[in-house]
């Protein structure tokens, strides 16, 4: 069957987007040509020009209509009107509403069933909310679009596998937010993504909120009173869950192949482990040359995948970004929209 075509969203054409997106794109090129995969980048035009004729001027994206009849395998989508040159590594609120715009029509596109899955290239969040999108980051601006409550972020690199109970708030804010609701809610879409992803049984470890998941008290009760019940709750209930492990051990144990994933109490607790395992530096160079890692959206109605990295705008427009990630997005991409539509056929 011919896929559909996955929307790359540009996110901040002042970011690396532009760039990551036409090195992608020159890439995947055989497997474009061979009808095995469609894309259809949205964003601005002028930043995907530059990019181009800099980095990738073999490749072509024809500029196509959402309501075109049939798009080519390799297309652009304008997400909306051009305004003053926007320029590499400059924040500007127009760089943010050019990132809106294109999650906007990606979601619709997805809903409308014209394409598969959204992958995104990085936003600049402080952009964003310049341009007045008062969001934290796409997950959020995603779970609104969609009229869903409570998305879950989850990385993947490699057999590491991570999602969050909070992400983007102020350490401060994060005890409250870890309620026995919400960790639940983290455990039924972990489980629920890990089979998307092929773990028939998954075994979800939990880490611990406090040092030594509270040192029987000593360091605060919040693992003992709120965090251990959940996860009797959701072994009583059949699921195959343990915790809380203390996370200074839980992600050596899931290197390690003990669990298939884990649940990260705040953003940095789960990142920090990926990024560190995903990104390779050249020890000779010190260049970051090769960033391995996604990031996945669960709890959608859509499918979501981005790249795990932000829009870099140290190195914008200097064509040294690696485009790894992006491709990996694409691929996790392709992966769960083949799942959905395994499990839509066999549902029908
Ligand atoms: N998926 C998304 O939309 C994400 C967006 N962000 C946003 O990006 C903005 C900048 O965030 P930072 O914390 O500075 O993180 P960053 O990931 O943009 O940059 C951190 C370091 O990594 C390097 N780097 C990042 N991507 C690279 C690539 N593909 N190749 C080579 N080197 C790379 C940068 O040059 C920089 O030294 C923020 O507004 C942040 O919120 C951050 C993460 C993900
Ligand atoms: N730290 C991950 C990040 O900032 C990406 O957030 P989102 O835009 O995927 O919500």
């Amino acid at each position: 069957m011919t896929p559909r075509h996955l929307a790359i969203t540009m996110g901040d054409p002042a970011g690396i987007g532009p760039e990551i997106i036409v090195k992608a794109c020159r890439a995947l090129r055989g497997r474009i040509e061979a009808g095995e995969l469609r894309l259809l980048v949205i964003g601005s035009g002028d930043a995907l020009q530059r990019a181009r004729t800099a980095f990738a001027p073999e490749i072509t994206l024809p500029e196509v209509k959402a309501d075109d009849r049939a798009w080519p395998p390799l297309a652009f989508l304008q997400a909306g009107p051009e305004g003053a040159p926007i320029e590499p590594g400059i924040l500007s609120a127009d760089g943010g509403r050019f990132a809106y715009l294109a999650v906007e029509h990606g979601v619709r596109l997805a809903r409308s069933g014209q394409v598969g899955a959204i992958v995104t290239a990085p936003l600049n969040k402080e952009a964003l909310n310049k341009a007045g999108y008062h969001y934290a980051g796409h997950t959020e601006m995603l779970a609104e679009l969609t009229g869903v409550k409570g998305s879950v972020m989850l990385l993947a690199h490699g057999n590491m596998r991570v999602s969050h109970v909070t992400t983007h708030c102020a350490l401060e804010e994060v005890p409250k937010r870890v309620t026995p609701q919400r960790i639940r809610q983290v455990l039924d879409l972990t489980q629920r993504a890990l089979r998307g992803l092929g773990v028939r049984h998954p075994h979800i470890a939990v880490a611990a909120l406090n040092p030594h998941a509270g040192e029987g008290g000593l360091f605060g009760r919040h693992d003992i009173d709120i965090v251990a019940p959940t996860i009797a709750q959701a072994v009583a209930d059949g699921m195959h869950v343990t915790g809380p492990v203390p996370g200074d051990t839980v992600f050596v144990k899931l290197r390690a192949g003990q669990f298939d994933a884990v649940v990260a109490m705040y953003h940095d607790q789960g990142h920090i482990p990926v990024k560190l395992l995903g990104f390779h530096v050249d020890p000779a160079t010190g260049k970051w040359d090769a960033l391995s890692g996604v990031n996945i959206t669960l709890g959608l109605p859509v499918i979501r995948t981005s790249v795990d990295h932000g829009t870099a705008f140290d190195i914008a427009g200097k064509g040294i970004a690696s485009e790894r990630s992006l491709i990996e997005a694409i691929e996790y991409a392709e992966l769960l929209a083949a799942h959905r539509a395994n499990a839509t056929e066999h549902a029908s």
